[in-house]
């Protein structure tokens, strides 16, 4: 049995993600972590009647209390490096969907985890299809320069662009050559027109009531175009991602960032 905790259990995503650890065979949900949670037990949550299982408003508390193999974080991006530090020197491996992490701080933790010889995973996307759209993309880069990313997500989002935006970004331009895209004189005439900048290449960042997690990789070549396309219609979409990782990440002795790696 995989022992795990889930921070931020009252989130959308934790929320699914706690369900999730419940009905695995493989998995015993050791604790739930909520800063403003008014809760000691999940049971005393009417949908989670029967399900004895503490919740702790703080890490230290948890750590205190319980043993987990692994940490799954779907937070803020104000506290997920603290959670993450934290997870990899008490050896527990993380599994985390929270984004907003810079090169840096992702570098920076992967050095706490190859110290404490403690495996893990920072994933912007744990929806297969999404994974995939971002390898076809990469590969379309190689013969595509001219790309833009919209990124399409609720309106609770904290962060702009995704982690998802961000990550095929990274990726892209590890393949597609040195290319300031548009007109070299255009102007914006209301600032933010052309999206944010990554290596020349431009994201838009859409924001509204009834999405879930979007995102269209549009490439323009002479006479014609290439649109790759993903979407989650549903927060499950993600789990299968996140199952896996908790079983892998056990296994493991480093923080990888990226679900590609896993599978
Ligand atoms: N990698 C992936 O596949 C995916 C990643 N995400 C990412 O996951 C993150 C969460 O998304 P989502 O569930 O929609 O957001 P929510 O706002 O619904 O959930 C975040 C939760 O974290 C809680 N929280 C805040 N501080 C702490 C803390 N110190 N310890 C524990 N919990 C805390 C919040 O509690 P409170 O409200 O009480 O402050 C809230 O319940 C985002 O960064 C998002 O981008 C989302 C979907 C998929
Ligand atoms: O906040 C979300 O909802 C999502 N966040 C992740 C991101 O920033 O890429 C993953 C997915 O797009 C949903």
């Amino acid at each position: 049995m995989i022992k795990i905790v889930v921070a931020g259990f009252k989130g959308k995503m934790g929320m699914t993600a706690t369900k999730m650890v419940l009905s695995h065979e493989g998995f015993e949900l050791a604790g739930v972590i909520d800063p403003h949670a008014a809760e000691t037990n999940l049971q005393d949550i009417p949908e989670f009647h029967g399900q004895n299982v503490p919740v702790f408003k703080t890490k230290e508390d948890m750590a205190a209390a319980v043993v987990p193999d692994v940490w799954i974080d779907f937070t803020i991006p104000a506290v997920a490096y603290d959670n993450v530090q934290f997870a990899l020197e008490h050896r527990i491996s993380p599994v985390v969907g929270t984004t907003g992490f810079t090169e840096t701080q992702i570098g920076e933790l992967q050095a706490i985890a190859e110290k404490n010889h403690v495996g893990g995973l920072i994933a912007p996307n744990f929806a297969v299809g999404a994974v995939l759209m971002m390898s076809f993309a990469k590969k379309a880069a190689e013969y595509f320069p001219d790309v833009e990313i919209i990124e399409l997500h609720h309106d609770n989002k904290l962060d702009a662009p995704s982690g998802t935006a961000i990550k095929t970004a990274e990726m892209m331009a590890e393949v597609r050559g040195k290319k300031q895209q548009g007109h070299p004189d255009e102007k914006e005439l209301i600032a933010g027109a052309r999206g944010a900048d990554y290596d020349g290449m431009r994201i838009h960042s859409v924001r509204l009531p009834g999405l879930i997690a979007h995102q269209q990789v549009q490439f323009g070549n002479v006479g014609e175009g290439l649109t790759i396309r993903h979407d989650s219609y549903d927060r499950s979409s993600f789990m299968t991602g996140v199952a896996l990782a908790c079983e892998k990440v056990v296994t493991m002795d480093k923080l990888i960032y990226g679900l590609e790696h896993l599978l």
